[in-house]
């Protein structure tokens, strides 16, 4: 652990930004990042909400939490500390500094009165320990769009689509805001837009682009209002065969089945390619039941939001529940002691209340997996099977485990 090195762990001063920042990126393998991503995380980094740890005048590790709002089952929009920018020195590294800043922050996430903190995980293995479970995935893909086919509903020719300029406000920009705005709700797992974080869809720094086209934009439009959008690039190739251009799918987004049709019907034909990659997709995404052939689409799942419950009580208080539950959990929490104990949680789909009990349990399990389950996409039967949850009364499991399904798939739409 720490104690054998005279370190001292406190919060970010602004001033001290680039030397924190560069620690960062040499904890990621050193390759500079280009100016303009620099620039947009120096604006979007909460210093005071930062931690760094030093060694003399070195810093040796990095932390941030920036403050988020969360979309939870039932629509509300919940208080969360998205945890970011975690990097210890190679130099100094299993020796606690990683755990002394995670025992830091979830102290100040909850005296900050925010029941939940989120993070997206560079490796799987590192923060279960710390509570934090896997409660969102990304469907990936590569679809042979030139064997699978897409048959749309009835109605999508009358959705018109039209180029915009991505980053135009007045063009482009604004209208796929409100878009992401009104989808943001729906949807567990999506953050609410703080101001900056527009700019992050829409870097676009040519390095990093890999041979593909400058980012485009794409808008649905239905009775003159816009209904969706889709950003993406195209890489062409050029066979001996012909053309096998990939469209990369960057962002997309539909207020309703015919502009997503309609806009998926765009990116499976574009002339010259043959191929259309996603990386970050619901798991429910609508266009898999469209296609005519869903193995020449290459799907696959990553893990991709983790979902800590800082305040047992309020985060499970603040979530509604698709059908009645009234179980008390009996909850296990190593590294955050005053979540341990058991909570009745009483609720359904207009709203919930979680308080401390005596009485008996029916159902045991830690905060990791409190933490899968939050969102709706882990079911606590699959757990249970796993043997992480435990069912003491008959019947809390089952009534647990639909309860606190969600209808529609958590989905974190980018990274932070
Ligand atoms: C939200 C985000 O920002 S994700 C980004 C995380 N950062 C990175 O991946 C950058 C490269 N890696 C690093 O900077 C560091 O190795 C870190 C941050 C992952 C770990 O920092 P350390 O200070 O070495 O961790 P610390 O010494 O506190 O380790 C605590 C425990 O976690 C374990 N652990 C640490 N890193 C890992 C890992 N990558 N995989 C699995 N276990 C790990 C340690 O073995 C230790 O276990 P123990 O308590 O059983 O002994």
């Amino acid at each position: 652990m720490a104690t054998d090195l005279a370190t001292e762990l406190r919060v970010l001063r602004p001033d001290e930004w680039d030397t924190w920042y560069d620690n960062l990126i040499r904890a990621f393998g050193g390759v500079p990042e280009p100016g303009e991503e620099r620039d947009l995380y120096r604006t979007l980094t909460e210093c005071g909400r930062s931690l760094g740890v030093w060694d003399g005048d070195m810093c040796v590790a990095t932390a941030g939490a920036f403050g988020f709002r969360v979309t939870v089952p039932g629509g509300a929009a919940v208080p969360a500390a998205g945890v970011t920018m975690v990097g210890v020195a190679a130099t100094h590294r299993r020796r606690g500094l990683l755990t002394s800043m995670m025992r830091r922050q979830l102290d100040d996430v909850r005296s900050w009165g925010e029941p939940l903190a989120l993070l997206t995980a560079s490796e799987p293995g590192i923060y279960g320990r710390f509570g934090y479970g896997a409660a969102s995935f990304q469907l990936r893909a590569d679809i042979d769009t030139g064997r699978a086919g897409l048959s749309v509903p009835a109605g999508t020719d009358g959705v018109r689509l039209r180029y915009a300029e991505p980053a135009d406000a007045a063009d482009a920009a604004d209208a796929c805001e409100a878009v992401y705005a009104r989808l943001v709700p729906g949807r567990p797992g999506m953050l609410a837009r703080r101001p900056g974080w527009e700019r992050l869809g829409l870097l676009d720094v040519e390095s990093l682009r890999g041979g593909a086209s400058p980012l485009q934009c794409v808008l649905a439009e239905r009775g003159g209002e816009v209904t969706g959008y889709a950003r993406y690039r195209v890489k062409p190739v050029w066979e001996d065969g012909g053309p096998e251009g990939t469209v990369e799918l960057a962002e997309l987004g539909a207020l309703d089945p015919l502009s997503d049709a309609a806009l998926w019907r765009f990116l499976f034909g574009i002339d010259l390619t043959s191929r259309l990659s996603l990386r970050n997709r619901p798991v429910d995404d609508a266009w898999q039941y469209l296609v005519s052939d869903i193995r020449r689409c290459r799907t696959r799942q990553r893990d991709s939001l983790y979902v800590r419950l800082v305040d047992v009580g309020a985060a499970l208080a603040a979530r509604t529940y698709q059908a009645p539950v009234d179980v008390v959990l009996e909850v296990e929490d190593a590294f955050c002691g005053w979540n341990a104990g058991r909570w009745r949680l009483s609720g359904d789909a207009k709203g919930a209340v979680c308080e401390r009990t005596s009485d008996a349990a029916g159902l045991a399990l830690s905060v990791r997996e409190l933490g899968a389950a939050y969102l709706g996409g882990v079911p606590l039967t699959a757990l249970a099977a796993a043997g992480r949850v435990r069912e003491l009364r008959g019947g809390a499991l089952a009534e647990a485990a639909v309860g606190f399904g969600s209808a529609v798939a958590p989905w974190l739409p980018h990274g932070f």
